[in-house]
């Protein structure tokens, strides 16, 4: 089975996202793309757009996300107040590499403003290129930040695992 994608932007990715759009539908390694928006012309700030998509991801609408801002660092900083999500900004091919195999992260996020649409549409490429090893020295890592986010206290600040 292939992956099921969202992709989203706000004004200043639209023409990114759109681009990557056009390519992951015509990618044989994706089942369904979902697109949350904006449209050519639509103003919706990233943080609206960056969590709807999240959500999409944490409830198992859709496997992956990618998200496009001026910069991606907004869409991540949102995506990732979503639990369950991790989202990073990631504008080389080690970064996104890592993204996936130490990581595990299901969203990427692309600066519209910071790297050109070809490095774009070749990092989303990339990054549906990798899947993680659950059984990877990484795993652990990734299952620690899981933890911290389900023991979030009342002050919404996460407290130690026990094993800590
Ligand atoms: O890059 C953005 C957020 O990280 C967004 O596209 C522009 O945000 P602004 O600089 O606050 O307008």
């Amino acid at each position: 089975m292939g992956f099921r994608v969202v992709v989203g932007a706000d004004i200043a990715g639209v023409e990114y996202k759109d681009l990557i759009k056009a390519d992951l539908e015509a990618d044989e390694r994706v089942d369904e793309v979902i697109d949350v928006g904006v449209a050519v012309g639509e103003d919706i700030d990233y943080p609206h757009v960056g969590v709807k998509a999240a959500k999409m991801v944490a409830d198992g609408t859709v496997d992956r996300a990618v998200l496009v801002c001026g910069t991606g660092m907004g869409m991540a900083i949102s995506a990732n107040k979503v639990p369950g999500v991790r989202a990073c900004t990631a504008h080389d091919s080690f970064s996104v590499e890592r993204l996936v195999l130490s990581n595990d992260a299901q969203a990427l996020c692309l600066g519209a403003r910071v790297i050109g649409p070809y490095l774009a549409r070749r990092l989303v490429k990339e990054f549906f290129g990798y899947t993680f090893d659950a059984s990877s020295a990484s795993a652990p890592k990734v299952a620690a930040i899981t933890e911290y986010e389900s023991r979030l206290g009342s002050d919404n600040s996460p407290s130690a695992p026990t094993s800590c």
